[in-house]
């Protein structure tokens, strides 16, 4: 593992960035010729107008860039980056603070902690020692058991919510931190507060922080040690915050804002209101820069006339990075790599725990995540109830004469139906819910998939299992359905089996499709279209042959065939004087629904091995969907 290196080498360099991605018109270049540095303890604000290219620079740097074509080279501590090393030192605040609203503050952090800290070197209480000791350092102590929140869900403040997204990276011993945005969509003071606590904790932890910032007020610019200033995708500035004005100032523009972030961003932006203006303000842009190459080539260093005083704290670190700027500047393309080839490149650290670990601490956070979705709790504990009413009273105290054959008919089938669609749909939101959480949480290769996907469906089950055998129990005593222990449990083990395959279901749809608006039109439909070959609405022997076989891959044809074998086999019925037609045995009901091809056990078997093919589908889609595939130089 790569070590903190002392404060010559920089942590993190880079030269001769390219970035082009593929557009309508042809290849775009996003990033031109960047190059730069940063060390321990500095703090660097990636400044530019609205499409410079700095969040595509910050994901370039930290290894997350996706597509296109990139090509220039990036050391770590001053070799070539390993991919498990540099991930496993990198801590990445994305613009989104994407976490579970569910959890409380200290339950966030002390997930993260005890998963991505080592068992080998932290026991439980010293990671949640760790937990407490960067609430205290991120002023979060005071909301520790206060709710994430989001979605219409009350909780913490936007400024508080971005602090735990840093301490949810900063409970980990990283060397470099990055931060995309993280003022956005706060007031000033809260943004300030975000800054000022970013410095402390990288001058604290010597950390190298990298952050992209929009308009920074006056105050968050003197905190910043150094500058990278982007227009276009070029590079019009790269050096110490302090003596970014007197550059400026020697190349005939001084500034006459009080804000200098104001002087940066105005200097730089594109005037778009006409294609005169446009190419103008294009032309001045490129002088910069060209003229930035330039002083990069002649050493980096200002006139001892335009130099101001450093602090002395920075003072080493920011000469060297002038050195770094000048010994870059005739720096060859050292790769070239495109998205084909970077899927080929595995960027999945190796894990730092057991998997048994990972699994009971996801399980453990899983099942918190589903305890407390009351109104998915309230809406299956009021399905449950419904069910008892509607199904137990409509046929209560079923006979034996022939309407009670038919009632028995519908009973089994809705109870099928029932077991499957108020489970599916929150399945399905709260997986999609959770697949931004499951992206960035793999990006840092937090845990192993097979950890994530077992503790994630086990969580389901207690929602599914709890109401449907208060259901079952219900409808089989107020229907009077056969009577017998041993039909009781097959029809219990027979449900159990249909929500497991329906579960599995939910989770494939959740990972096929990206949108939850379209997932909630696919599974619908397709449930209602699999309902047609369950053997209730149409007799399998009489559907079309080409479709026959996709009773198959029907849950609710195993389902319902178990369903009625089970219930109808022993039963004889008594004939109306007046009827022509007449089922005498159950097992004449069955024959006659062809609902008789596998037997109970078999479908039962069946059911189960349908559930297990969605699960492994469903498990490669979402290892597939989680897959890190970004370009790495
Ligand atoms: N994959 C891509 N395909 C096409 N264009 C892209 C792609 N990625 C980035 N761009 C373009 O590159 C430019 C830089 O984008 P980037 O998001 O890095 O800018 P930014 O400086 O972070 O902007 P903002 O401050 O508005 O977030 C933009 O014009 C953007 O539209």
């Amino acid at each position: 593992m790569a070590e903190k290196n002392s404060s010559t080498t920089p942590v993190l360099s880079w030269s001769s960035l390219n970035y082009d991605v593929k557009t309508k018109q042809g290849s775009r270049r996003i990033l031109h010729n960047i190059c730069g540095n940063v060390y321990n303890g500095e703090l660097v604000a990636i400044m530019g107008s609205s499409g410079a290219g700095k969040t595509t620079l910050l994901n370039v740097l930290s290894g997350r860039v996706q597509g296109g074509r990139l090509f220039g080279d990036i050391k770590f501590n001053g070799a070539k980056r390993n991919p498990h090393d540099f991930k496993r030192m990198l801590a990445f605040v994305e613009q989104d603070d994407m976490m579970y609203p569910q959890l409380t503050v200290r339950e966030t952090l002390a997930a993260s902690a005890r998963l991505r800290l080592p068992d080998s070197k932290y026991t439980k209480a010293d990671k949640l020692e760790r937990v407490d000791t960067v609430l205290r350092q991120l002023r979060l102590s005071h909301v520790k058991d206060t709710f994430i929140g989001g979605y219409g869900a009350r909780g913490v403040s936007g400024g508080e919510r971005k602090r735990v997204s840093i301490g949810v990276e900063l409970v980990t011993d990283p060397s470099i931190l990055v931060l995309d945005e993280p003022s956005s969509g706060l007031d000033s003071s809260s943004a300030e507060m975000v800054v000022a606590l970013t410095k402390q904790m990288t001058r604290e932890r010597n950390l190298c922080t990298l952050m992209t910032i929009h308009q920074p007020s006056a105050e968050m610019v003197a905190q910043f040690d150094k500058l990278i200033l982007l227009s276009q995708g070029k590079l019009i500035y790269m050096g110490p915050m302090s003596e970014a004005l007197p550059y400026f100032a020697s190349l005939g523009f001084p500034s006459t804002h009080s804000n200098p972030a104001n002087f940066f961003i105005d200097l730089t932006t594109i005037d778009f209101s006409s294609d005169k203006a446009m190419q103008e303000s294009e032309q001045h842009v490129q002088a910069l820069a060209d003229s930035f190459a330039k002083f990069r080539d002649g050493g980096g260093r200002l006139p001892a006339s335009h130099s101001s005083e450093l602090p002395a704290s920075i003072a080493t670190a920011q000469s060297n990075s002038n050195i770094a700027v000048s010994s870059y500047s005739g720096s060859e393309i050292h790769n070239d790599i495109t998205q084909e080839e970077a899927d080929l490149v595995l960027l999945e650290p190796p894990p730092v725990n057991s998997w048994l670990n990972e699994f009971s601490i996801l399980l453990q956070r899983d099942w918190t995540l589903v305890r407390r979705k009351t109104s998915v709790l309230a809406g299956l504990a009021a399905t449950s109830i419904t069910t008892i009413i509607f199904l137990g009273f409509v046929f209560f105290q079923l006979k034996h004469d022939q309407a009670s054959v038919q009632n028995r008919i519908g009973a089994l089938f809705m109870f099928s139906l029932l077991c499957s669609y108020p489970i599916i749909f929150p399945v399905i939101t709260m997986i999609m819910m959770g697949r931004g959480m499951l992206m960035r949480e793999r990006s840092a290769g937090m845990y192993r998939m097979t950890a994530f996907f077992f503790a994630k469906t086990l969580s389901f089950y207690p929602l599914a299992i709890i109401p449907y055998t208060f259901a079952y129990i219900g409808v089989y005593f107020i229907a009077h359905l056969q009577y017998s222990a041993a039909k009781f449990f097959i029809g219990l083990a027979n449900t159990y089996v249909l929500l497991f395959t329906a579960i599995g279901f939910a989770f494939g749809i959740a990972m096929i499709v990206s949108r939850i608006e379209v997932a909630l039109i696919i599974a619908p439909v397709t449930m209602s279209n699999l309902i047609l070959f369950a053997g209730n609405l149409s007799n399998s022997r009489a559907v079309t042959p080409v479709l026959r076989w996709i009773k198959y891959l029907c849950m609710y044809y195993y389902a319902y065939s178990a369903a009625m074998q089970n219930e109808f086999s022993g039963l004889e019925f008594t004939c109306d004087d007046d009827s022509s037609a007449c089922y005498r045995t159950g097992e004449a009901v069955i024959e006659a629904y062809n609902l008789n091809a596998q037997a109970i056990w078999l479908c039962i078997v069946l059911n189960l091995c349908l559930g297990i093919g969605n699960y492994i589908i469903a498990y490669g889609l979402t290892r597939w969907l989680a897959k890190p595939r970004y370009l790495w130089i």
